[in-house]
């Protein structure tokens, strides 16, 4: 049964401007414990925008995003741990060990302090599991860009709780081994009961991952000179 406190991430009436342009309005999206959408649609059409605005970074032009029944921009932080967002960038510092990255992200959400001799466990459980065995000690800065995207995604491996994960191009840089996995463990992931937005320009075979299209509104590009917008 659906009730408030598990009725997932919901947008409605959602529209988004950038750089003084709106890139989309009227999206309506649903998505609850083990689903999985593929957010499609061309360059700059605002996938990443729309990422944004549902983990609450940035506040949509118009509409509402809740989660779980309260408006994303309100979660307190134990709530917001339950959202797990990767974007482009990896949030991993090249100056620290794969480790060290890993464990400082782990410790963010978590409800109590890990024990550091189970994290340390778990974080080279979670490497083995994404490809990439005994780089626990490794510096990232001398991590290939798979392997990068690899040791972000170990993040996602290190939760007890299904969470909502809301990734932004996870298979870019992957190989056809790492996409493959990655497919694995998302279907391990829904059966747990926790869900997916995604978006990716690499095709991937997944018929649990259903696609969703974001039609962008026409219209006039910005000006080259006008100034970003946060
Ligand atoms: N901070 C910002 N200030 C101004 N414009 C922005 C900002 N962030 C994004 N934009 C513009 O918003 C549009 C959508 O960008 P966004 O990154 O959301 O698209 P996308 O669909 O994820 O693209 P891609 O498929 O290339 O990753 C682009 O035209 C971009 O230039």
């Amino acid at each position: 049964m659906i009730s408030e406190g598990n009725s997932g991430l919901i947008a409605s009436d959602v529209a988004c401007r950038r750089g003084g342009r709106r890139l989309f309005r009227g999206l309506h999206l649903r998505l609850q414990a083990g689903q999985a959408l593929w957010l499609r649609g061309p360059n700059g059409s605002g996938k990443t925008s729309l990422l944004r605005i549902l983990c609450g970074l940035v506040p949509p032009a118009e509409g509402e995003v809740s989660f779980d029944g309260t408006p994303v921009r309100a979660l307190t932080p134990l709530q917001r741990g339950r959202l797990r967002y990767i974007g482009h960038a990896n949030a991993l510092k090249s100056e620290l060990r794969v480790g060290e990255a890993l464990g400082f992200l782990a410790g963010l959400h978590a409800e109590a302090p890990h024990h550091p001799g189970a994290l340390r466990e778990r974080m080279a459980h979670a490497l083995e599991q994404v490809g990439l065995p005994g780089k626990l000690d490794q510096f990232v800065g001398t991590l290939s860009q798979g392997q990068r995207r690899k040791a972000a995604l170990a993040r996602l491996m290190l939760d007890d709780e299904p969470r909502t994960w809301l990734l932004d191009e996870p298979l870019e840089a992957l190989d056809a081994h790492g996409s493959a996995r990655f497919e694995a463990w998302v279907a391990v992931h829904l059966d747990r009961g926790g869900s997916l937005l995604m978006t990716s320009h690499v095709a991937f075979n997944s018929p649990r991952i259903l696609p969703f299209d974001l039609n962008p509104v026409p219209g006039p590009t910005p000006a080259p000179h006008e100034a970003p917008g946060p």
